[in-house]
């Protein structure tokens, strides 16, 4: 599989977006997510994740102007949040988002979490800023399959991206197989299992291959043909995050890793949010 730093999925509507980019949760906004982006798109990162929760898209802001690298060669992701969800207040929290970015569009927008009784409503502002030209792809995040159901019962324009919680401990494969027969290209985040990386078998792959284990993790979402979005704020480790691209996990390690599964959540369930 020959992927490399600048490998992209195509979504649904042609859009080409980075397998890999860095997430920026509980980066603090100002010079911890400045540092943390820049450094990222020094090494070859060309796609962010941030979200109107995260209180950093200022920072993801200025270090994308300060790149240098030009706006369109950057994929940056924002989310509409729980409380900003309504067709009214999303078409709100999606200006103050551009404002704090300091951008005049975004590359992809999401529903942050399926909040029930608002998240149709809030796609269908989605929609209209994406009929307006001022997002590129629109989704959602933490969808499972009959949140996807019921929304694609009613949308216009079905959601390109689903970005949920997965990793070799949570492997979402019915998630994964309703998404990919829908075209809905899936993303992973707390790929890494927030650092959790002492498990037997990746320790042994790490050997095996001569990566590290986070890298092992890494490059399986990667040959999965999931986008990944590892967070870090240290230099040397987004750098580790991004340098998968000279080996390749065989598929019976492959299978491997998928067979750790334990359905385990790191984060919350996306049928029982209370927040
Ligand atoms: N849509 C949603 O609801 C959610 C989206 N996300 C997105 O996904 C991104 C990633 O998920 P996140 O929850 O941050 O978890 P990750 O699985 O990416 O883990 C991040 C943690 O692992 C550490 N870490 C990073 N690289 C390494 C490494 N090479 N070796 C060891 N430890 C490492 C980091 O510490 P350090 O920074 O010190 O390196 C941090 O503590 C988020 O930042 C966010 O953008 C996350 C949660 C929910
Ligand atoms: O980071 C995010 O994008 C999240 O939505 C989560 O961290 C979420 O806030 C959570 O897991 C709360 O427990």
């Amino acid at each position: 599989m020959s992927l490399t730093i600048n490998s992209t999925v195509e979504l649904l509507n042609g859009i080409e977006m980075p397998c890999l980019g860095l997430g920026v949760w509980r980066a603090k906004d100002g010079q911890e997510t400045e540092n943390a982006v820049l450094a990222a798109l020094q090494a070859g990162y060309r796609s962010i994740d941030t979200a109107s929760m995260y209180r950093n898209e200022q920072g993801v802001g200025r270090a994308v102007r300060a790149s240098g690298i030009p706006r369109e060669q950057i994929f940056v992701t924002t989310k509409v949040w729980n409380d900003e969800q309504g067709f009214d207040n999303t078409l709100k929290a999606f200006r103050n988002s551009l404002d704090r970015l300091e951008m005049d569009y975004a590359d992809l927008y999401l529903v942050h979490w399926p909040v029930v009784g608002k998240y149709k409503e809030t796609y269908r502002a989605l929609e209209e800023l994406y009929d307006q030209g001022l997002v590129r792809a629109i989704g959602v995040s933490n969808f499972n399959i009959h949140h996807l159901e019921d929304l694609m019962g009613s949308c216009r324009i079905k959601p390109m991206v689903n970005q949920v919680e997965m990793h070799p401990l949570l492997t979402q494969k019915k998630l994964f197989a309703f998404c990919r027969k829908e075209g809905i290209q899936l993303e992973s985040w707390r790929p890494l299992m927030q650092g959790r990386l002492d498990l037997p078998l990746i320790q042994q792959l790490a050997a095996k291959y001569g990566k590290t284990s986070a890298q092992i993790v890494l490059r399986w979402h990667l040959q999965l043909g999931v986008v990944t979005i590892p967070k870090s704020t240290q230099e040397g480790r987004i750098r580790e995050n991004a340098d998968l691209f000279d080996f390749e996990l065989e598929p019976e390690d492959m299978n491997r890793i998928d067979g750790l599964n334990e359905d385990q959540r790191f984060g919350a369930d996306p049928d029982h949010i209370d927040f």
